[in-house]
């Protein structure tokens, strides 16, 4: 039996709808590059947007993060936004104490200037579940993510943490994996589908990253994806391509199903 999946609609985007939303990160490490970045962003029109903090200078100083947060809201305050500070051992881009981030992450969710916030599965179950209620009780949505920056896991290991986000309560599941071959990015796409059409009930996000992984970014919607992560001004992940290249991969694939 094929399971339902409930779009998670915000700000007039279906995540999980009929077609992949495109989310463009910001990865900025100062005020002024962030801003700039943002203008750019905003020209460039994505579906969403997501902050990558943890390429900001100044993560550990939660005033001025919030300060920024406010001007980055104000330039693209018509997106949906992810708030992502993202683990070291995820792929983040720093060393940031956990407490820190935790206490920034639920900062951030109380000015309810994101949509959005990205929680890493290793952060355990209780801790994901205090998250996720201060971000219900904010009108914030919780993406639970897996990452895998060294290798592919096998399909029952992605389909094992995908339903585990869920069970965790997570609005969103999403999970990042590195191909060393070609199976690899079949795999991903394979347990994309697996979850799809038997356990999910929420919206997926899966890419197989890397140059190899490029056509789950591409075609990963057919299979279940429900958002594919492209370059705005800068990549956030290996394999992330320019917006504008993917939407029209993106309009291929579609305009024949
Ligand atoms: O989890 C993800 C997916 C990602 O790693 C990618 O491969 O596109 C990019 C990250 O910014 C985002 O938080």
């Amino acid at each position: 039996m094929i399971k339902e999946i409930t779009p998670v609609v915000i700000k007039g985007r279906s995540i999980g709808g009929e077609k992949p939303q495109v989310c463009v990160p910001l990865v900025g490490k100062t005020e002024e590059e962030l801003l700039r970045e943002a203008e750019v962003i905003a020209d460039i029109k994505p579906d969403l947007v997501e902050w990558r903090i943890d390429f900001f200078d100044d993560v550990e100083d939660i005033e001025k993060v919030i300060k920024v947060l406010e001007k980055i809201h104000n330039i693209l305050s018509s997106y949906p936004m992810i708030f992502t500070c993202r683990a070291i051992e995820e792929g983040g881009y720093k060393e940031i104490d956990q407490s820190k981030r935790i206490n920034l992450i639920q900062a951030v969710i109380a000015t309810k200037l994101v949509d959005l916030v990205d929680i890493e599965l290793i952060n355990g179950a209780d801790l994901i579940k205090e998250v996720l209620q201060q971000a219900h009780e904010n009108h914030v949505k919780v993406i639970v993510s897996n990452h895998d920056f060294r290798k592919t896991p096998s399909k029952e290991t992605i389909v094992e943490r995908l339903v585990k986000a869920q069970e965790y309560g997570a609005d969103i599941a999403k999970i990042a994996v590195m191909p060393t071959n070609e199976r690899d990015v079949l795999t991903l796409l394979e347990a994309t589908l697996e979850v799809k059409e038997k356990a999910a009930n929420i919206p997926l996000i899966t890419m197989s990253m890397s140059g190899k992984g490029v056509i789950s970014r591409i075609a990963g919607g057919i299979f279940g994806s429900a958002v594919t992560f492209a370059a705005g001004k800068e990549a956030s992940a290996p394999g992330q391509i320019a917006i504008s290249r993917l939407r029209q991969a993106i309009d291929i694939l579609y305009a024949s199903l």
